[in-house]
């Protein structure tokens, strides 16, 4: 019999959570924060999303013992020179509806060819007690319109348009959005890391 190795995703963001276990499927047993007894929350105050995944990985193998996988992810608007970047989660202070409010007020009066952006999302894999991190990254381009819809997913789900139409992400089910999103492309290249254990 093979023993399924354990995996903590490290993460707070329920929504990322979901995502990563229909990703995983039933190959690796999952374990994430809320199984765990309280850990502090790791910095995040790196200047990339590959510092900050790696960080948050590797504060949480450190404290837990366990194998561990951290996501760190965010919108990358071209209008606003990349912002909010790095700083997606803290945007706007509240809900994730206040971070996408504050983003379309932002763009206002922007017109649809310049409101480009794309989501960026690091995948950081990290053993306990030392030693690389493998980190993979995935990018989704789209554009941000101009009144939220759709609801599924997450965060600035709502307001990001896909190529080719007018079709929001939070309007993909969760299989349709893993297949092109960000986080699912990095996903499929860190399985040869998570599989090959
Ligand atoms: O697929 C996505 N669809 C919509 N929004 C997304 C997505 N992926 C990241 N985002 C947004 C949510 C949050 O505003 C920020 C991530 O911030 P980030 O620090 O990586 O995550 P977080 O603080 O929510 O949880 P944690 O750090 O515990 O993993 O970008
Ligand atoms: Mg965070």
């Amino acid at each position: 019999m093979t023993v399924k190795p354990r995996l903590l995703f490290a993460t707070t963001n329920k929504g990322k959570l979901r995502e990563l276990r229909g990703l995983v499927g039933d190959a690796v047993e999952v374990v994430s924060l809320s199984d765990l007894p309280p850990v502090p929350e790791p910095a995040e105050d790196g200047a990339t999303f590959e510092e900050n995944a790696v960080m948050k990985a590797r504060a949480y193998a450190d404290a837990t013992g366990l194998l561990t996988l951290a996501d760190d992810s965010g919108l990358c608007v071209d209008a606003l020179d990349g912002r909010p970047g790095v700083q997606s989660a803290r945007y706007a202070p509240g809900d994730d509806r206040a971070r996408y409010e504050k983003l379309l007020t932002e763009l206002t009066g922007v017109p649809d060819e310049k409101r480009t952006a794309s989501f960026r999302c690091a995948l950081a894999l990290v053993r306990p007690g030392g030693g690389e991190a493998k980190v993979e990254v995935g990018q989704c381009n789209g554009r941000i319109g101009h009144a939220p819809k759709g609801s599924h997913g997450f965060g600035y789900d709502p307001v990001f348009i896909l190529p080719g139409g007018d079709r929001a992400l939070a309007e993909l089910t969760p299989e349709e959005k893993s297949a092109i999103s960000h986080r699912g492309k990095a996903f499929q290249k860190m399985k040869p890391h998570l599989l090959g254990l």
